[in-house]
């Protein structure tokens, strides 16, 4: 097939695009760069374009022949969209509904979406499964939400088929640790526990130790962004014009930060300094996926099943690249 990838020079885009071209796609990379990496993408395939320029996004979508859309491309920090919504509703909402304008009008009827477990807020009962109500309590998880709705509604008019991917957290980096995880400023847990076992940074803050969870700190459901990436695959090949899907990607597994951070030190061999601190504001204490709808239907199977495993390969990108693509 035919892709387009928008965000494909970020973090999960970068793995996706590697495993369509493994499994003979032919590919398209649609990114601004704003987050991105131009070294995490094969040479050659990225067109620099912002999703906010309409001629720029006909023009890649009519003269590599696209088949089907990925995308990944937005603003994806929860803190900075609560400070400058303005940046989130424009990137995530107003700049997707021109994505999906131009598809509608160049003809391209297919369109896999990233969402987040942050369309739920503080879900009422753990595992999260697909049919669970949406309640965000930030911006950033109310633009995705909206991106949700709206794309019902093309399907239902003019015919858009899209598979609705919310992904818990993701980890990890490509196992021969050439791809990884490279965000500034970063603010996820498993780069920055990694990078104060680097030395790079003199301790990690945890955000509130008083969550009613059994050491009382945050639990996350973290899946390897490889294992999101062959979830993307699959959504891809079981999309038709005129479908909806929406499937839930996590490790069905819940880790709290005190864990996390053991598993490292046992990792690395080395001591991480921690700090105890207030609650980070809209964190929800427990976050764990039911993945069974993708599983039984598309077949999905994760090939990383233990944090340890997901945590090794972060490790083994991290200390072979303590400044990201930069080297
Ligand atoms: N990382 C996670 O744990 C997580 C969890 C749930 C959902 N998501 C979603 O997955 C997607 C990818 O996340 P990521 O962690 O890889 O983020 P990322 O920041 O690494 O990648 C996003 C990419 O999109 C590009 N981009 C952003 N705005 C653009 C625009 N207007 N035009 C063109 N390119 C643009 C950036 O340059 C970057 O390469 C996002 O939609 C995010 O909301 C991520
Ligand atoms: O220095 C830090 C950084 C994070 N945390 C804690 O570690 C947990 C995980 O935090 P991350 O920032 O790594 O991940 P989030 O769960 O906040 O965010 C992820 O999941 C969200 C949905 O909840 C969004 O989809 C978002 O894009 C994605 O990165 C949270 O409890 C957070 O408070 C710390 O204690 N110290």
């Amino acid at each position: 097939m035919r892709i387009l990838v928008t965000g494909g020079a970020g973090y999960i885009g970068s793995h996706t695009v590697r495993l369509l071209l493994q499994q003979g796609h032919s590919v398209v990379v649609y990114d601004n760069l704003q987050t991105g990496h131009r070294q995490a993408v094969p040479s050659g395939m990225l067109v620099v374009g912002d999703l906010n320029d309409s001629a720029m996004l006909d023009q890649a979508l009519i003269q590599h022949r696209v088949e089907a859309v990925i995308h990944f491309a937005a603003s994806a920090y929860v803190g900075e969209s609560v400070q400058n919504p303005a940046k989130y509703y424009r990137n995530n909402v107003i700049n997707t509904i021109q994505l999906l304008e131009r598809m509608r009008l160049n003809g391209v009827q297919k369109l896999v979406f990233s969402s987040t477990v942050a369309t739920f807020g503080v879900p009422d009962s753990l595992p999260i499964t697909e049919d669970h109500p949406q309640a965000p309590i930030n911006p950033y998880g109310r633009t995705k939400l909206m991106i949700e709705m709206a794309l019902a509604d093309y399907c239902q008019a003019y015919g858009i088929g899209h598979v609705i991917l919310r992904y818990f957290n993701a980890a990890g980096a490509s196992r021969d640790a050439t791809l990884g995880e490279d965000h500034t400023p970063e603010t996820h847990l498993i780069p920055l526990v990694l990078q104060t076992a680097l030395g790079m940074r003199s301790h990690i803050d945890i955000f509130g130790t008083d969550y009613p969870t059994p050491d009382g700190t945050c639990i996350r459901d973290y899946v390897h962004v490889e294992d999101l990436a062959s979830a993307h695959v699959l959504a891809l090949e079981h999309l038709q014009p005129g479908s909806q899907r929406r499937y839930h990607l996590g490790s069905e597994h819940g880790s709290s930060i005190r864990e996390i951070i053991a598993i490292s030190e046992r990792i690395t061999g080395r001591r991480i300094p921690v700090r105890e601190a207030p609650r980070r504001p809209g964190d929800p204490p427990a976050l764990v996926a039911s993945s069974a709808k993708i599983r039984r239907e598309l077949g999905w199977s994760p090939e990383y099943r233990d944090i340890e495993s997901i945590l090794q390969t972060a490790w083994n990108w991290h200390r072979t690249h303590p400044r990201g693509y930069a080297g």
